[in-house]
Protein backbone atom coordinates (compact mmCIF):
# COMPACT_ATOMS: atom_id res chain seq x y z
CA UNK A 1 0.00 0.00 0.00
CA UNK A 2 2.92 2.34 1.17
CA UNK A 3 5.94 2.47 -1.24
CA UNK A 4 8.44 4.70 -1.01
CA UNK A 5 9.69 6.77 -3.87
CA UNK A 6 12.59 9.22 -4.06
CA UNK A 7 10.37 11.63 -6.20
CA UNK A 8 11.55 15.44 -6.21
CA UNK A 9 9.28 18.09 -5.64
CA UNK A 10 9.98 21.67 -7.20
CA UNK A 11 10.82 22.45 -2.92
CA UNK A 12 12.41 20.02 -0.80
CA UNK A 13 9.91 21.47 1.91
CA UNK A 14 6.88 20.14 -0.33
CA UNK A 15 5.03 17.91 1.74
CA UNK A 16 2.02 17.04 -0.42
CA UNK A 17 2.45 16.10 -4.49
CA UNK A 18 -0.95 15.04 -6.10
CA UNK A 19 0.36 13.15 -9.17
CA UNK A 20 -3.51 12.43 -11.02
CA UNK A 21 -3.89 8.92 -9.86
CA UNK A 22 -1.26 9.02 -6.82
CA UNK A 23 -0.09 11.09 -3.86
CA UNK A 24 3.36 11.53 -2.81
CA UNK A 25 3.93 12.09 0.63
CA UNK A 26 7.28 13.87 2.03
CA UNK A 27 7.91 11.26 4.61
CA UNK A 28 8.47 13.08 7.96
CA UNK A 29 9.50 10.58 10.15
CA UNK A 30 12.90 10.43 8.60
CA UNK A 31 13.55 13.71 7.71
CA UNK A 32 16.21 16.03 7.80
CA UNK A 33 18.30 13.31 7.20
CA UNK A 34 16.69 11.58 4.48
CA UNK A 35 14.50 12.91 1.79
CA UNK A 36 11.89 10.36 0.69
CA UNK A 37 8.34 10.35 -0.92
CA UNK A 38 5.76 7.62 0.22
CA UNK A 39 3.73 6.61 -2.82
CA UNK A 40 -0.02 5.64 -1.69
CA UNK A 41 -2.64 4.90 -4.33
CA UNK A 42 -5.35 3.95 -2.73
CA UNK A 43 -7.45 5.94 0.13
CA UNK A 44 -6.51 3.26 2.47
CA UNK A 45 -2.73 3.74 2.18
CA UNK A 46 -3.56 7.83 2.80
CA UNK A 47 -4.94 7.02 5.98
CA UNK A 48 -2.48 4.95 6.81
CA UNK A 49 0.01 7.73 5.91
CA UNK A 50 -1.97 9.97 8.15
CA UNK A 51 -1.95 7.21 11.15
CA UNK A 52 1.66 6.86 11.00
CA UNK A 53 2.89 10.47 10.58
CA UNK A 54 3.98 10.26 7.10
CA UNK A 55 2.74 13.72 7.11
CA UNK A 56 1.54 15.26 9.90
CA UNK A 57 0.24 18.84 10.70
CA UNK A 58 -3.23 19.85 11.15
CA UNK A 59 -3.72 21.50 7.89
CA UNK A 60 -1.64 18.65 5.99
CA UNK A 61 -3.86 15.84 7.09
CA UNK A 62 -6.66 17.14 6.09
CA UNK A 63 -5.21 18.20 2.50
CA UNK A 64 -3.82 14.34 2.41
CA UNK A 65 -6.94 13.11 3.36
CA UNK A 66 -8.85 15.60 0.32
CA UNK A 67 -6.51 13.43 -2.03
CA UNK A 68 -7.51 9.87 -0.37
CA UNK A 69 -11.05 10.66 -1.29
CA UNK A 70 -10.04 11.36 -4.56
CA UNK A 71 -8.12 7.75 -5.17
CA UNK A 72 -11.14 5.79 -3.93
CA UNK A 73 -13.31 7.91 -6.25
CA UNK A 74 -11.02 7.07 -9.15
CA UNK A 75 -11.36 3.30 -7.64
CA UNK A 76 -14.94 3.14 -7.13
CA UNK A 77 -14.35 2.24 -3.66
CA UNK A 78 -17.39 2.90 -0.97
CA UNK A 79 -16.69 6.25 -0.86
CA UNK A 80 -18.81 6.88 2.93
CA UNK A 81 -16.64 4.01 4.14
CA UNK A 82 -13.20 5.38 2.96
CA UNK A 83 -14.51 9.16 4.66
CA UNK A 84 -14.83 7.13 7.64
CA UNK A 85 -11.67 5.57 7.86
CA UNK A 86 -10.23 8.89 6.91
CA UNK A 87 -11.68 10.77 9.50
CA UNK A 88 -10.84 7.98 12.09
CA UNK A 89 -7.25 8.06 11.17
CA UNK A 90 -6.03 10.67 14.01
CA UNK A 91 -8.89 11.65 16.19
CA UNK A 92 -7.68 15.84 17.60
CA UNK A 93 -7.01 17.75 14.55
CA UNK A 94 -10.56 19.09 13.42
CA UNK A 95 -8.69 19.79 10.12
CA UNK A 96 -8.97 16.19 9.05
CA UNK A 97 -12.60 16.31 9.74
CA UNK A 98 -13.31 19.18 8.44
CA UNK A 99 -11.80 18.53 4.91
CA UNK A 100 -13.34 14.70 4.53
CA UNK A 101 -16.56 16.60 5.22
CA UNK A 102 -15.72 19.70 2.84
CA UNK A 103 -15.15 16.93 0.30
CA UNK A 104 -18.36 14.92 1.16
CA UNK A 105 -20.64 17.93 0.63
CA UNK A 106 -19.15 18.79 -2.67
CA UNK A 107 -19.96 16.46 -6.11
CA UNK A 108 -17.74 13.80 -6.58
CA UNK A 109 -17.46 14.49 -9.98
CA UNK A 110 -15.56 18.25 -8.27
CA UNK A 111 -13.51 16.36 -6.16
CA UNK A 112 -10.12 16.51 -7.73
CA UNK A 113 -10.76 20.26 -7.88
CA UNK A 114 -12.35 20.34 -4.76
CA UNK A 115 -9.22 19.31 -3.32
CA UNK A 116 -6.86 21.14 -5.53
CA UNK A 117 -8.88 24.33 -4.05
CA UNK A 118 -8.44 23.12 -0.41
CA UNK A 119 -4.32 22.62 -1.23
CA UNK A 120 -3.94 26.03 -2.67
CA UNK A 121 -6.21 27.86 0.14
CA UNK A 122 -4.54 26.59 2.80
CA UNK A 123 -0.96 28.43 1.28
CA UNK A 124 -3.31 32.06 0.82
CA UNK A 125 -4.95 31.31 4.79
CA UNK A 126 -1.20 31.12 6.12
CA UNK A 127 0.22 33.62 4.78
CA UNK A 128 -2.94 35.72 5.78
CA UNK A 129 -2.32 34.37 9.20
CA UNK A 130 1.54 35.52 9.17
CA UNK A 131 -0.09 38.99 7.46
CA UNK A 132 -2.14 39.30 10.33
CA UNK A 133 0.12 38.40 13.22
CA UNK A 134 2.91 40.94 12.37
CA UNK A 135 1.63 43.74 14.63
CA UNK A 136 2.12 41.37 17.49
CA UNK A 137 6.03 40.71 16.59
CA UNK A 138 8.33 43.36 17.35
CA UNK A 139 11.22 44.13 15.79
CA UNK A 140 14.45 42.10 17.03
CA UNK A 141 11.70 39.36 18.87
CA UNK A 142 12.78 36.53 20.42
CA UNK A 143 10.13 33.52 20.35
CA UNK A 144 9.51 30.33 21.43
CA UNK A 145 8.06 27.97 19.16
CA UNK A 146 6.75 24.33 19.77
CA UNK A 147 6.72 21.39 17.60
CA UNK A 148 5.98 22.04 13.58
CA UNK A 149 3.69 24.10 12.37
CA UNK A 150 5.99 25.35 9.38
CA UNK A 151 5.54 24.33 5.51
CA UNK A 152 5.88 20.68 6.63
CA UNK A 153 2.44 20.85 8.41
CA UNK A 154 0.44 22.44 6.08
CA UNK A 155 0.73 22.70 2.57
CA UNK A 156 2.92 25.52 2.46
CA UNK A 157 3.97 28.57 4.88
CA UNK A 158 2.35 27.28 7.53
CA UNK A 159 0.73 28.56 10.28
CA UNK A 160 2.67 29.89 13.69
CA UNK A 161 6.36 29.06 11.90
CA UNK A 162 4.98 30.80 9.19
CA UNK A 163 4.46 34.26 11.78
CA UNK A 164 7.95 33.64 12.30
CA UNK A 165 9.06 33.31 8.41
CA UNK A 166 7.21 36.21 7.49
CA UNK A 167 8.73 38.29 10.15
CA UNK A 168 12.23 37.03 9.37
CA UNK A 169 11.48 38.34 5.55
CA UNK A 170 10.22 41.63 6.41
CA UNK A 171 13.71 42.09 8.47
CA UNK A 172 12.49 41.63 11.81
CA UNK A 173 15.39 40.32 13.17
CA UNK A 174 13.58 37.46 14.81
CA UNK A 175 15.12 34.59 16.61
CA UNK A 176 13.09 31.26 17.32
CA UNK A 177 13.36 29.31 20.27
CA UNK A 178 12.27 25.80 19.15
CA UNK A 179 11.03 23.55 21.27
CA UNK A 180 12.63 19.84 20.32
CA UNK A 181 9.13 18.74 21.13
CA UNK A 182 9.25 14.92 23.03
CA UNK A 183 8.42 12.38 21.28
CA UNK A 184 8.16 12.72 17.88
CA UNK A 185 11.08 15.79 17.69
CA UNK A 186 8.93 17.69 15.36
CA UNK A 187 10.91 20.78 16.65
CA UNK A 188 14.38 19.28 16.32
CA UNK A 189 13.79 17.47 13.25
CA UNK A 190 11.44 19.33 11.29
CA UNK A 191 11.55 23.24 12.70
CA UNK A 192 15.07 23.14 12.96
CA UNK A 193 15.21 21.79 8.84
CA UNK A 194 12.84 24.55 7.69
CA UNK A 195 14.57 27.34 9.86
CA UNK A 196 17.89 26.72 8.16
CA UNK A 197 15.81 26.61 4.96
CA UNK A 198 14.61 29.75 5.42
CA UNK A 199 17.71 31.72 7.02
CA UNK A 200 15.67 31.51 10.19
CA UNK A 201 17.92 32.10 13.31
CA UNK A 202 16.61 29.80 15.69
CA UNK A 203 18.25 27.96 18.75
CA UNK A 204 17.00 24.15 19.78
CA UNK A 205 15.91 23.56 23.21
CA UNK A 206 15.01 20.58 24.87
CA UNK A 207 11.12 21.14 25.98
CA UNK A 208 11.79 21.45 30.01
CA UNK A 209 13.75 24.69 29.42
CA UNK A 210 11.33 26.68 28.07
CA UNK A 211 10.17 28.31 31.55
CA UNK A 212 14.24 28.83 32.52
CA UNK A 213 14.33 30.34 29.11
CA UNK A 214 12.15 33.05 29.72
CA UNK A 215 13.23 33.39 33.15
CA UNK A 216 16.67 34.52 32.31
CA UNK A 217 16.65 35.80 28.87
CA UNK A 218 14.58 38.46 27.20
CA UNK A 219 11.71 36.14 25.42
CA UNK A 220 8.83 38.80 23.54
CA UNK A 221 5.93 36.14 23.07
CA UNK A 222 5.53 31.91 22.71
CA UNK A 223 3.64 31.19 19.27
CA UNK A 224 2.42 27.83 18.54
CA UNK A 225 0.14 26.30 16.34
CA UNK A 226 -2.88 24.48 17.16
CA UNK A 227 -4.98 20.90 16.11
CA UNK A 228 -8.71 22.24 17.37
CA UNK A 229 -10.05 25.07 18.92
CA UNK A 230 -13.40 24.79 21.17
CA UNK A 231 -16.18 27.16 21.33
CA UNK A 232 -14.61 28.51 25.45
CA UNK A 233 -11.32 29.04 23.74
CA UNK A 234 -9.61 26.06 24.93
CA UNK A 235 -7.17 24.62 22.50
CA UNK A 236 -5.74 21.57 22.15
CA UNK A 237 -2.01 20.84 20.37
CA UNK A 238 1.34 19.19 20.34
CA UNK A 239 2.16 17.68 24.36
CA UNK A 240 3.85 20.17 25.87
CA UNK A 241 1.86 23.20 24.64
CA UNK A 242 0.07 23.62 28.17
CA UNK A 243 2.88 23.54 30.22
CA UNK A 244 4.47 26.30 27.98
CA UNK A 245 1.73 28.44 28.24
CA UNK A 246 1.86 27.85 32.31
CA UNK A 247 5.50 29.23 32.20
CA UNK A 248 4.39 31.93 29.81
CA UNK A 249 1.40 32.84 32.26
CA UNK A 250 4.36 32.83 34.80
CA UNK A 251 6.65 35.15 33.39
CA UNK A 252 4.16 37.46 31.91
CA UNK A 253 4.98 36.51 28.49
CA UNK A 254 2.46 36.62 25.90
CA UNK A 255 1.10 33.50 24.74
CA UNK A 256 -0.16 33.42 21.09
CA UNK A 257 -1.69 30.25 19.02
CA UNK A 258 -2.24 30.66 15.25
CA UNK A 259 -4.44 28.51 12.89
CA UNK A 260 -6.89 28.90 10.41
CA UNK A 261 -10.80 29.45 10.88
CA UNK A 262 -10.81 25.64 10.03
CA UNK A 263 -9.55 24.89 12.91
CA UNK A 264 -12.26 26.40 15.07
CA UNK A 265 -14.62 23.86 16.45
CA UNK A 266 -17.38 25.71 17.92
CA UNK A 267 -19.60 22.22 17.91
CA UNK A 268 -17.08 21.44 20.44
CA UNK A 269 -17.87 23.55 23.87
CA UNK A 270 -14.24 23.04 25.64
CA UNK A 271 -11.16 21.02 25.95
CA UNK A 272 -12.66 18.78 27.97
CA UNK A 273 -14.76 17.49 24.77
CA UNK A 274 -11.90 17.25 22.76
CA UNK A 275 -10.35 13.68 22.01
CA UNK A 276 -7.01 13.45 22.70
CA UNK A 277 -4.97 11.38 21.04
CA UNK A 278 -2.46 8.35 22.50
CA UNK A 279 0.14 6.78 20.91
CA UNK A 280 2.18 4.01 20.97
CA UNK A 281 4.52 3.39 23.52
CA UNK A 282 7.24 2.58 21.40
CA UNK A 283 7.56 6.75 20.96
CA UNK A 284 8.54 7.28 23.84
CA UNK A 285 10.25 3.56 25.39
CA UNK A 286 12.74 3.95 21.67
CA UNK A 287 14.65 6.57 19.39
CA UNK A 288 14.96 5.58 16.39
CA UNK A 289 14.60 2.15 17.38
CA UNK A 290 17.05 2.01 20.18
CA UNK A 291 15.17 1.18 23.12
CA UNK A 292 16.23 3.56 25.98
CA UNK A 293 14.06 2.74 28.61
CA UNK A 294 13.46 -1.11 30.61
CA UNK A 295 11.86 -3.36 28.76
CA UNK A 296 7.84 -3.22 29.54
CA UNK A 297 8.29 0.33 31.11
CA UNK A 298 4.92 1.89 31.63
CA UNK A 299 4.25 4.85 29.48
CA UNK A 300 1.43 6.57 28.91
CA UNK A 301 1.77 8.78 25.86
CA UNK A 302 -0.92 11.65 24.90
CA UNK A 303 -0.03 13.17 21.44
CA UNK A 304 -1.68 16.67 22.84
CA UNK A 305 -3.02 18.71 26.09
CA UNK A 306 -5.61 21.54 26.18
CA UNK A 307 -4.41 25.08 26.85
CA UNK A 308 -6.85 26.32 28.70
CA UNK A 309 -8.69 29.62 27.07
CA UNK A 310 -7.52 31.53 30.24
CA UNK A 311 -3.64 31.23 29.15
CA UNK A 312 -3.98 32.07 25.78
CA UNK A 313 -3.53 35.94 24.85
CA UNK A 314 -4.84 35.77 21.57
CA UNK A 315 -5.82 33.39 19.01
CA UNK A 316 -4.43 34.63 15.10
CA UNK A 317 -6.75 33.90 12.67
CA UNK A 318 -6.39 34.28 8.19
CA UNK A 319 -9.31 37.18 9.07
CA UNK A 320 -7.89 38.92 12.03
CA UNK A 321 -6.98 38.45 15.80
CA UNK A 322 -9.41 36.67 18.12
CA UNK A 323 -8.79 38.20 22.18
CA UNK A 324 -10.76 37.05 24.94
CA UNK A 325 -14.12 36.70 26.24
CA UNK A 326 -13.25 33.95 23.59
CA UNK A 327 -16.63 32.49 23.96
CA UNK A 328 -18.26 35.91 22.59
CA UNK A 329 -16.04 36.48 19.87
CA UNK A 330 -15.89 32.98 17.91
CA UNK A 331 -19.42 33.54 18.48
CA UNK A 332 -19.58 36.82 16.93
CA UNK A 333 -17.37 35.25 14.22
CA UNK A 334 -19.60 32.20 13.55
CA UNK A 335 -22.20 34.47 13.29
CA UNK A 336 -20.78 36.10 10.64
CA UNK A 337 -20.31 33.04 8.51
CA UNK A 338 -16.96 32.62 9.01
C1 LIG B 1 -0.12 23.79 11.74
S1 LIG B 1 -0.85 22.65 12.77
C2 LIG B 1 0.48 21.74 13.35
C3 LIG B 1 0.14 21.02 14.62
O1 LIG B 1 0.13 19.62 14.39
C4 LIG B 1 1.11 19.05 15.22
O2 LIG B 1 0.77 17.78 15.64
P1 LIG B 1 1.35 16.49 14.85
O3 LIG B 1 2.79 16.76 14.54
O4 LIG B 1 1.13 15.35 15.83
O5 LIG B 1 0.48 16.35 13.62
C5 LIG B 1 1.20 20.00 16.38
O6 LIG B 1 0.11 19.86 17.26
C6 LIG B 1 1.18 21.30 15.67
O7 LIG B 1 0.88 22.42 16.43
Amino acid sequence: MLKNSTAQSQSRLQSILWQGSTLHLLDQRRLPLVTEYVVCDTADAVAEAIQEMVVRGAPAIGVAAAFGLVLAAQQGENLEEKATLLKAARPTAVNLMWAVDTMLQTPVSDWEKKAFALYDSDVLVNKAIGEQAQSLIPENATVIHHCNTGSLATVDYGTALGVIRIAHERGKNIHAILDETRPRLQGARLSAYECQAFGIPHTVIVDGAAPWVMRTRQVDCCIVGCDRVAANGDVANKIGTYALALAAKAHNVPFYVACPLSTLDLATPNGEAIEIEERSTKEITHIQGQLICPENTPVFNPAFDITPAALISAIITETGIITPPYADNLKALKSQGL
